[in-house]
């Protein structure tokens, strides 16, 4: 997958060199690029906003660099390039009016070959932007919460990092092992409860007996029960969405 980010903050992207995507970027699994939109402004002060239209405080992103920044690098792919000869990415923006990032929407933009995320400051970029994007790529706008930013930044890592680590290759076998057995039957939109690891007894605090027991049914039962209660404490809506779901997968026994 290639992954384009288009950003004011180029330096922000540093913890994308650290770690699982560090390593599928180094094995060629990524192909992660940073662009300075700043290297499309042509004035003495590299000027990227100015006042809004219709009054109001703040300021907005101006469409110039957007439209020359996504020319050159949302136009042709090289040739030989991670994403195929004519390709054409899709363009990822972060910001709080878009739709909701959700572990399915995750899934869905692992298996796209090229993503280009836009990274909004200030009050956000114009908006005739987007729409002129609109007219070469397909467009997504995605609020990764219900909270305001101060730029893209911080989202795009949010989302490129949840993406990359469905990548085939990306996690190690434990992680990877971890993540499919939440995609089976009843764990499936429940929230995770308790772990543990060695030692058994730690701060006079005990581990659960049954997850010494070696009985595997047991084990995931209890597991079941305790996903259900964590999810009904934290997350009562998804329990409700799940029933009304019809109880798939809640009423198995295995
Ligand atoms: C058309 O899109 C834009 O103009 C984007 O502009 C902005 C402006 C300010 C902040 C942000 C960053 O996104 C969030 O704050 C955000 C995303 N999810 N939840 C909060 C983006």
């Amino acid at each position: 997958m290639r992954i384009d980010i288009i950003t004011i903050f180029p330096d922000y992207f540093a913890p994308l060199e650290l770690s699982l995507i560090g390593k599928a970027r180094a094995a060629g699994i990524l192909d992660i690029r940073l662009h300075d939109l700043r290297s499309w402004t042509h004035d003495r002060h590299n000027t990227v906003d100015d006042t809004p239209y219709g009054g109001g405080p703040g300021m907005v992103m101006k469409p110039e660099p957007w439209g020359e920044a996504l020319d050159a690098v949302a136009g042709a792919p090289e040739p030989g390039g991670a994403a195929g000869p004519g390709a054409v990415p899709r363009l990822v923006v972060p910001t709080p009016s878009g739709t909701p990032f959700t572990q399915e929407r995750a899934k869905r933009l692992s298996e796209e070959p090229w993503l280009v995320f836009a990274c909004g400051r200030y009050e956000g970029i114009d908006s005739r932007v987007a729409a002129d994007a609109a007219r070469r790529m397909p467009v997504e706008e995605v609020s990764i919460g219900d909270y305001v930013l101060a730029g893209g930044e911080s989202a795009t890592l949010v989302i490129v990092e949840t993406v990359s680590r469905l990548l085939p290759g990306v996690l190690g076998n434990a992680e990877s092992a971890v993540q499919d057995s939440f995609a089976a039957g009843a764990m499936e939109n429940l929230l995770e409860g308790p772990v543990f690891t060695k030692p058994a007894r730690w701060r006079d605090l005990e581990v659960p007996p049954v997850l010494l027991s070696g009985d595997h049914g047991a084990v995931d039962r209890w597991r079941r029960h305790e996903a259900l209660r964590k999810t009904a404490r934290n997350r009562p809506e998804l329990l409700r969405a799940l029933a009304e779901g019809g109880m798939a997968g809640l009423d198995r026994t295995d």
